[in-house]
């Protein structure tokens, strides 16, 4: 382990590639894209089985880009089958108070077009116990049926959003929109227009955003990246030396190339290894 690791300020890599985390568009947070992938890029196991590929000292490094973001961004099928806790716990221990006093706790937030994430989530418990940040769900509401009745669809995510709502998670809405890109053979016509997401994130007062996955939410950001819609600052990779193999989870298969990626510095941490690159907006 690096001493940089072990100190109590970020490590040096990350100044270098996240600079001040400001945006230069005052309508959208900074946006950092982050995830942890296998040599053969894999994000996940067999049928998404949560796999952890960051060492000790690339996973502090991801506990550092945490505090340093003021939101934390996930889509609901990670929120689903990982049940994260999105909080600040692999740093140094303070000398006074506990992690949870000590250090800035990112703000959850999680892409949830249908609201299938449950109330009883660590992200919601954890909140309750102020062992990290409340969560705020971004939805919409679901697509006006040309029957006059309300769709059971509706009735039923309104009950949804109201029992989400009774834990004290805010839940905020988003307008549809029919025009936003869709990633051509992917199951992406329920997703929510990623820059519109943004801008509501920003709306509500979060200036910086880590992106931390899964694999969808990924896609979606790389595949506005290539067809020419830039909407991450910075993109921070660890890769960490382990083959999963093609029945493992992956983000890449639907994409082409991405113009626009520029590398600022590459870290070995540990056994990983961390690219750290720049995305011209
Ligand atoms: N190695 C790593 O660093 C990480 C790995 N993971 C792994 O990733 C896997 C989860 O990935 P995945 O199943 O793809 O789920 P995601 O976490 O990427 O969530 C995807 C869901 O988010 C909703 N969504 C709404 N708008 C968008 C949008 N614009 N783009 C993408 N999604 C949107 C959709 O919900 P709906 O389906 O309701 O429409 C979509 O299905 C897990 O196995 C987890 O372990 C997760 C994070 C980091
Ligand atoms: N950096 C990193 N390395 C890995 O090996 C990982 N599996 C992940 N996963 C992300 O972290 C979330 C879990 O967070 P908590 O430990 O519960 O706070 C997981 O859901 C992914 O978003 N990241």
């Amino acid at each position: 382990m690096s001493s940089e690791a072990e100190s109590q300020d970020p490590p040096a890599f990350l100044a270098s590639v996240l600079g001040r985390l400001v945006s230069s568009d005052p309508t959208l947070p900074y946006v950092t894209l982050t995830f942890a992938q296998s040599l053969d890029a894999k994000v996940a196991g067999r049928g998404g089985l949560q796999l952890i590929l960051s060492g000790n000292e690339s996973m502090k490094m991801t506990h550092w880009m945490r505090t340093m973001h003021e939101g934390i961004l996930i889509g609901v099928g990670t929120a689903v089958n990982d049940n994260p806790q999105l909080n600040v716990r692999h740093l140094p221990f303070p000398a006074q108070g506990g992690h949870m006093q000590h250090y800035h706790h990112p703000r959850p937030l999680v892409l949830d077009p249908n609201l299938r994430i449950s109330p009883k989530c660590k992200l919601i418990y954890n909140a309750s116990l102020k062992a990290g940040e409340t969560p705020w769900i971004i939805s919409a509401r679901p697509a006006k049926t040309e029957s006059a009745v309300e769709s059971q669809d509706g009735i039923d995510w309104e009950a949804r959003k109201a029992a989400l709502e009774k834990t004290g998670a805010k839940v905020i809405l988003i307008e549809r929109d029919p025009s936003h890109m869709l990633i051509p053979n992917s199951d992406s016509s329920s997703y929510l227009s990623m820059s519109a997401v943004l801008r509501a994130i920003r709306a509500e007062g979060i200036k910086s955003v880590m992106v931390e996955g899964g694999a969808r939410v990924i896609l979606s950001f790389l595949h506005n990246a290539q067809e020419g819609k830039q909407l991450f600052d910075s993109l921070v990779v660890t890769v960490a030396p382990v083959i999963v193999g093609a029945h493992g989870v992956g983000y890449s298969e639907l994409l082409d190339d991405i113009p626009g990626l520029e590398h600022v510095r590459t870290e070995a941490l540990g056994k990983d290894v961390v690219f750290g690159m720049k995305a011209m907006r």
